[in-house]
C-alpha cells in the first residue's frame, strides 16, 4: 500500500525489495549513510544488507547507543562527526534505520548537516510505523526537555515494512500501541471500537492496522503540516505524557514514550471529563482499557511541581496558561485548551487513585 503525503514523499507499507533500490538508484545519490542503535544493527540491518550491497553506491554505517536517554545534541554531534569523516555532501542521502529515536535524531542530523541532505526514514519500531516516520516532526531532547531542539522536514520517503517487528521486544511493541490508541481516540471512533476487543497484541494482524493508523497520522500532517492548529490533535496524551517521560527519564523507573502517553491520556480524558462533554462512561472506558493494556505506575506525587514546570515547556504553550487537546468523546478531538494547575493536579491524582 502506497500513501502520498501533500504530494511530496510517498509512505509504502511493504516488504523492502527490489523496487525501493530501484528508487534508490533512480535518485543517483552520490552515496549512503545508514544510522543504526545498538539493536536496529543486529536485528533490522540484515533486513537493509541485500539492498545495500547491490547498490552499487558507497555507503558508511553511524551507529549511536539505543535508547531515548541518548536522544540528545552530544550524540547528534556523533552523527555530524561521523559524517564529516566520511566525507558526506549535499548528494548524499541518510537513511534511518531504526525506531522514533532514530528517525527524529537521524532525521535532525541530516536535515541540518550542510544546511540539509535527503533522509528516508525505515521506521523499525510499531512506534515509528503508525505515527514517528510521518509528519517531518525531526528533533532531541535538551536538558531533558522532550523535542525543544528540532525542525520540521519531510523525509524523501517513507518505508515501512512490518517485518522488522519481528523482533521487537513486547514491551516495545505495547509503547508503539498507545499511539494507535491515541489516532483512535482522536479521529476514528468505530476504530476506537474495535480496538477495546484486542487483548493480545501479540494476536494482532499489524499490516491492517498500521495501515489504518499511518492514514489518520498522514490526512492531519498533510492538512496542518506546521502545527499551526489541526496538528495539535496528534498531542493529545502528550502535555502530561511528556512531563511524565522527562522527568521519570533518568531514574530507574523511567517509561517508554508510549507508556508515558497512555498515562498522559488517562489524565487528560479525566480533563476532557471535567471541562468538556466527554461522558463518565466514556473517561471509565478509556481509563479501563488503558490500564488493562499498560496497568499502573503510581507517579511520585514528590514531582508533581516538576511535572507543572515541564509542563510550562510544551510547544503548543501561547501565553502563560498550558495548552491541552482535550476529547468532546471518543473520535473527536478539540485544540488549544487550556487547564488551570489545580485542574492538572487534580488529574495526577485521578491517575494515582486507580491503583
Ligand atoms: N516525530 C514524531 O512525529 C514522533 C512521533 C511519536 C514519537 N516520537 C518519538 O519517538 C521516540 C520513541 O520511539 P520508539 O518507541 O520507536 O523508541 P526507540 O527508537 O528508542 O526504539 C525502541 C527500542 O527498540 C529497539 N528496536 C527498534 N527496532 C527494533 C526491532 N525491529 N527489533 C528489535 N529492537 C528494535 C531500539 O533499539 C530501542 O531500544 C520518542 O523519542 C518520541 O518522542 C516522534
Ligand atoms: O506528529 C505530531 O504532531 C505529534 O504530536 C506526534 C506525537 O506522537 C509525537 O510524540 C511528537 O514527537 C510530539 O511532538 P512535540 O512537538 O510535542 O514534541
Ligand atoms: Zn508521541
Amino acid at each position: 500500500m502506497t500513501l502520498t503525503v501533500s504530494q511530496e514523499y510517498d509512505i509504502r507499507i511493504a516488504p523492502l525489495s527490489e523496487s525501493h533500490l530501484d528508487w534508490l538508484r533512480r535518485q543517483r545519490y552520490a552515496g549512503w549513510v545508514v544510522v543504526v542503535d545498538e539493536h536496529t544493527e543486529r536485528h533490522c540491518l540484515p533486513l537493509l544488507m541485500p539492498l545495500l550491497e547491490a547498490g552499487q553506491t558507497p555507503y558508511t554505517l553511524i551507529r549511536v547507543p539505543a535508547g531515548e536517554r541518548h536522544k540528545t545534541l552530544a550524540t547528534c554531534e556523533t552523527i555530524w562527526q561521523e559524517m564529516f569523516r566520511a566525507g558526506v555532501g549535499r548528494r548524499w542521502c541518510c537513511l534511518n534505520l531504526g525506531g522514533g529515536v532514530i528517525g527524529d535524531m537521524g532525521g535532525f542530523a541530516a536535515a541540518t548537516f550542510k544546511r540539509g541532505i535527503d533522509f528516508v526514514q525505515l521506521p523499525t519500531t510499531l512506534l515509528s510505523q503508525v505515527d514517528a516516520s510521518v509528519g517531518g516532526k525531526l528533533g532531541i531532547d535538551y536538558h531533558e526537555v522532550k523535542n525543544s531542539i528540532g525542525v520540521f522536514a519531510n523525509p524523501r520517503a517513507v518505508w515501512i515494512d512490518p517485518a522488522f517487528l519481528r523482533t521487537l521486544p513486547a514491551r516495545e511493541l505495547r509503547s508503539g500501541y498507545a499511539e494507535v490508541i491515541k489516532h483512535a481516540l482522536i479521529a476514528d471512533r468505530p476504530q476506537w471500537l474495535e480496538l477495546q476487543q484486542v487483548t493480545d497484541l501479540d494476536a494482532v494482524e499489524w499490516s491492517n492496522l498500521i495501515a489504518r493508523s499511518v492514514s489518520i497520522k498522514r490526512e492531519v500532517v498533510e492538512e496542518d503540516p506546521h502545527e499551526r492548529g489541526r496538528r495539535k490533535a496528534l498531542n493529545f496524551g502528550h502535555t502530561i505524557g511528556h512531563a511524565v517521560e522527562s522527568h521519570l527519564l533518568m531514574g530507574e523507573d523511567r517509561l517508554l514514550h508510549g507508556e508515558a502517553v497512555a498515562v498522559g491520556m488517562i489524565a487528560e480524558s479525566y480533563i476532557s471529563h471535567r471541562q468538556l462533554s466527554l461522558g463518565r462512561e466514556e473517561l471509565r472506558e478509556i481509563t479501563d482499557y488503558c490500564l488493562r493494556v499498560y496497568g499502573h505506575q503510581a507517579l511520585p506525587e514528590a514531582g508533581f511541581k516538576e511535572m507543572l514546570a515541564l509542563m510550562r515547556q510544551d510547544k503548543k504553550n501561547e501565553g502563560a496558561e498550558i495548552n491541552f487537546t482535550l476529547l468532546e468523546a471518543p473520535g473527536r478531538a478539540v485544540v488549544n485548551q487550556t487547564a488551570t494547575p489545580e485542574v492538572i493536579l487534580e488529574s495526577l491524582r485521578y491517575y494515582n487513585s486507580l491503583r
